[in-house]
């Protein structure tokens, strides 16, 4: 395009002429569609060292001018000083400013700048606030900013400074071609499009991500929790429920019901055979009747009997008027017939007594009776169901259950559903991932598999942002310990302006979990960096991420059960309080003639054994040796969490 062609070349002229130092490095001509924008700036702002970007055109106010919408959830911080100049400058010029919708600030460590398509108005602009950019651009990145007004201490008419930042421009001329895109990453489920801001209120105790290793702390500055403590920070920090109304399907299992349910019918609502055979007036005692009417399980019209008769009846179907009993067919015998139909039948049962083989109405479920708490939870087997389904209830108030994402982080990792057959040398399969997945599914939670991320803070960061689009909860694996490249913490705090409310736990496997919240979106978002070996990753999935995940789903009793189990061999302590994968069976106990509980070790403990984890439908809580000696004997009793159902 000519136009863009001619708009770039006069913003790099207006530089080439201005007293300073600035270099235009790169420079591309995109269309106007929403996500090729935003990835164009997240790249560049990713990069170190350059200082400035700048877009020229698509701020109007056609469909197609979107670059403010694509621009500005990507800063991190918004200048609106820089707009109203821009704005306030161009009005001077031209009253048709007014039709421009700038945004500027920013993102990572570059100032991010929308100016108008037209090469005229793009230089205005610039001329605009030229002046101060490099204040602006020199105070990127530090805490103390007073130095620098004393140094900068100029007007906007005033020559430019002497930047000593050296900064570095990208123009980007957006062409006219593409229509709007939406892109996930901005629009969460609940329409908030703004990012939270990056800076945290919290004091940081992580590594800072632009220190070199040289300088990264050589102990976790994190305090080591004892498990209940961590817990207990869990419940605090995980959300309240919300309730929602969800109609009765067969895909209620894992809800909470959210408000106590009354039946408003009685059930049965007409009285009802238990057996299939004869309506009788039970006084009428034994004999031979005529069989004066058949009342079968269907829609009907109510039928009644006199004293002497009786009806030939169905299980389920409604008892006729007059009669009280039913007579299974089994106590009777026909008399007499007129070829296809029963004509008189003998009851032959004796002492028959009103309500014989009959539910009275409303003697199942009676009327105005609670037939569910709030509190309950809908059981895989369909038992609640059955209940709402019986007394015709279509719709009921739950809580909403949380969408879990699970992400793999490393470099080293390879997907399994990319995998093209070459293994390089220490690659390794992503095993955490599938194993999350079908763990939360199979609690009966929503899954979302957000796939591997790279060992890069602004990868990393910009996944978290994007998950947090659909899923309310996150589950990562991997980078959370020691590593120059163990990024999670620093990037929630530092540039997701997150919380970390325990960052190491005194347990074994799982050392280093970490579980924080993020304000995103006006939300409360949960994030639990699990550590990346696989069974520390499984271990801590089941004792921290499920209850959390109960919790929002408004769970009262919130994790897995616990059982007392016997020990089926000797079993060596750590100091550190063990999570120990066993098989936990029901054997049978000579002595006592019952049923006992049993574990048996799954074998080599290594965090970094999966194969620890095959198998196990159980986790010892063994005690430190600290506090309980050097081993536990074959014999004795442990308590045991149940992570799996017991197996025959
Ligand atoms: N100097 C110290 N080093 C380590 C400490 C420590 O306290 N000081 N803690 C150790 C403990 S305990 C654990 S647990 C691990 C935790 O490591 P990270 O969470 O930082 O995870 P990574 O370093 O990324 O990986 C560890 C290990 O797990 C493998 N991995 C990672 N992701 C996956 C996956 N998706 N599927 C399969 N395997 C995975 C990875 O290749 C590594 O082998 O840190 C110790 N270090
Ligand atoms: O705490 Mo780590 O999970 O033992 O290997
Ligand atoms: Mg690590």
């Amino acid at each position: 395009d000519p136009l863009l062609d001619a708009t770039t070349a006069a913003v790099e002229t207006a530089f080439a002429g201005a007293k300073h130092n600035y270099t235009v490095t790169s420079k591309a001509i995109i269309p106007d569609d929403f996500d090729a924008i935003q990835s164009k700036i997240i790249g560049w702002s990713a990069k170190p060292g350059l200082d400035l970007i700048l877009t020229c055109g698509g701020t109007g106010f056609t469909d197609r001018d979107i670059t403010p919408e694509a621009i500005r959830p990507l800063l991190h911080r918004e200048a609106p000083g820089i707009v109203h100049q821009l704005l306030s400058e161009s009005l001077k010029i031209t009253p048709y400013a007014i039709m421009s919708r700038p945004v500027a600030g920013v993102r990572n460590q570059s100032v991010v700048i929308t100016l108008p398509g037209s090469p005229k108005a793009a230089v205005e602009n610039l001329q605009a606030v030229l002046g101060v950019l490099g204040h602006a651009l020199a105070q990127i990145g530090l805490t103390d900013s007073r130095a620098l007004h004393q140094k900068f201490n100029r007007t906007i008419n005033d020559a430019l400074p002497d930047s000593d930042s050296s900064p570095v421009v990208h123009p980007v001329p957006s062409d006219a071609l593409a229509t709007l895109h939406s892109s996930s990453l901005h629009h969460c489920p609940h329409g908030h499009t703004k990012p939270s801001c990056g800076i945290s209120k919290h004091k940081l105790v992580s590594n800072d991500l632009s220190s070199p290793v040289t300088l990264r702390a050589r102990a976790l500055p994190f305090p080591m929790l004892p498990v209940p403590e961590a817990l207990a920070l869990i419940a605090k920090f995980t959300p309240a429920p919300t309730k929602i109304t969800k109609r009765i399907t067969d895909d209620l299992a894992g809800y909470i019901l959210a408000e106590d349910v009354f039946a408003s019918v009685d059930v049965p609502s007409f009285p009802a055979s238990i057996v299939d055979g004869y309506a009788v007036v039970s006084a009428d005692g034994t004999g031979t009747y005529p069989v004066v009417a058949v009342s079968h399980a269907n829609a009907s019209e109510k039928t009644t009997l006199r004293p002497g008769e009786i009806a030939r009846i169905t299980t389920g179907a409604p008892v006729p008027l007059g009669a009280d009993a039913v007579v299974m067919v089994e106590e009777t015998e026909l008399i007499t017939t007129d070829g296809t139909e029963e004509k008189e039948v003998k009851i032959l049962a004796i002492g028959v007594k009103p309500l014989d083989n009959v539910r009275a109405v409303g003697s199942d479920i009676q009327k105005g009776t609670k037939i569910l708490a709030k509190g309950t939870p809908f059981a895989s087997n369909g038992s609640e169901v059955g209940v709402l389904a019986s007394v015709g209830v279509t719709h009921v108030a739950v809580f909403a259950k949380p969408t879990v994402g699970v992400l793999s982080t490393g470099n080293e990792l390879l997907d399994l559903k990319t995998f093209t057959g070459e293994v390089k040398y220490g690659q390794i399969f992503d095993s955490n991932r599938p194993t999350l997945l079908s763990a939360v599914k199979n609690s009966h939670f929503a899954a979302v598999d957000l796939g591997i991320a790279v060992d890069r803070a602004e990868s990393l960061e910009e996944v978290i942002r994007e998950a947090f689009a659909q899923c309310d909860i996150l589950i990562t694996t991997g980078g959370v310990s020691m590593g120059e490249l163990d990024l999670l913490k620093p990037v929630i705090e530092r540039k997701l302006g997150g919380v970390i409310h325990f960052g190491r736990v005194a347990m074994k496997p799982g050392k280093p979990t970490t579980f924080a919240t993020v304000e995103i979106g006006g939300f409360t978002k949960i994030i639990f960096g699990l550590p990346g070996n696989p069974a520390s990753a499984s271990v801590t999935f089941n004792l921290f991420v499920l209850p959390s995940m109960m919790k929002n789903a408004g769970y009262e009793q919130s994790g897995v059960a616990t059982v007392d189990v016997e020990l089926t061999q000797d079993i060596r302590l750590d100091p550190r309080p063990e999570y120990h994968r066993v098989y936990v069976f029901q054997k049978y106990d000579e002595v006592t003639k019952l049923h006992k509980l049993v574990a048996e070790s799954t074998g080599f403990q290594r965090s970094s054994r999966i194969g620890s984890m095959k198998g196990a439908n159980g986790l010892l809580c063994l005690p430190s040796s600290k506090t309980a000696g050097s081993v536990l004997r074959a014999g004795e009793h442990v308590k045991a969490m149940l992570i799996d159902s017991l197996r025959n």
